[in-house]
């Protein structure tokens, strides 16, 4: 979607789409030196880190496969509960293999405590954590967390895989909503 379209929308841009670009390519340069020519399996965890999956998977110079996992976080109100249903499960088997998981965004961190556990379980030869955003919370807890490309100030925001009400994963950069949005 054109950002020009709905900058009204927005109340604050907090990253270009070519910043993002940019920072996305800084992060796969790391993870290329890292993985030292191993190949990696790439977990994308639906919906909202299509947009990272696709655009990091292609900086990327590694070998790599992409598998998807859909989970939903359940419980009362809008804040995630820790407590996650797995709505659609890897069709790889992971043990013995390189994984990392792609995320849009770390909030609480909790989605990632119940994945990071179930994953594990299935013995990976190593399991790591991308994510293209992160909030302070997630900063603080004990989630290792091996590559971010932005942390973010704690505002509800939208764009490039992140949605509001099902709304805007499709601008390319990343913005708060402006309060109109919400009424
Ligand atoms: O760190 P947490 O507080 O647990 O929140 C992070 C989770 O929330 C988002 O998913 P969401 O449930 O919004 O689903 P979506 O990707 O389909 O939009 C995001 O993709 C993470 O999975
Ligand atoms: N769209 C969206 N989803 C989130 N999940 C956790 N934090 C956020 C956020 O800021 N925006």
């Amino acid at each position: 979607m054109d950002d020009a379209q709905i900058s009204g929308d927005l109340s604050r841009v907090l990253f270009t789409s070519d910043q993002i670009a940019g920072r996305i390519a800084e992060v796969a340069a790391q993870i290329d030196s890292d993985y030292e020519g191993e190949e990696i399996l790439l977990v994308g965890v639906l919906n909202g880190a299509v947009m990272v999956m696709a655009d990091l998977s292609r900086a990327l110079k590694s070998h790599c496969r992409m598998d998807w996992m859909a989970i939903s976080s359940y419980g009362s109100g809008t804040q995630s509960s820790g407590v996650v249903r797995i709505l659609k499960d890897l069709t790889t088997d992971i043990s013995g293999l390189h994984v990392l998981v792609v995320e849009d965004i770390i909030d609480t961190g909790l989605t990632l405590s119940y994945l990071i556990g179930n994953l594990m379980s299935r013995n990976p030869a190593s399991l790591k954590i991308m994510t293209a955003f992160r909030k302070p919370e997630a900063a603080k807890n004990t989630v290792d967390v091996a590559y971010v490309g932005f942390d973010i100030p704690n505002e509800f925001v939208v764009g490039y895989g992140l949605d509001y009400d099902g709304h805007y994963r499709n601008l390319t950069s990343v913005g708060t909503l402006a309060p109109h949005v919400y009424s």
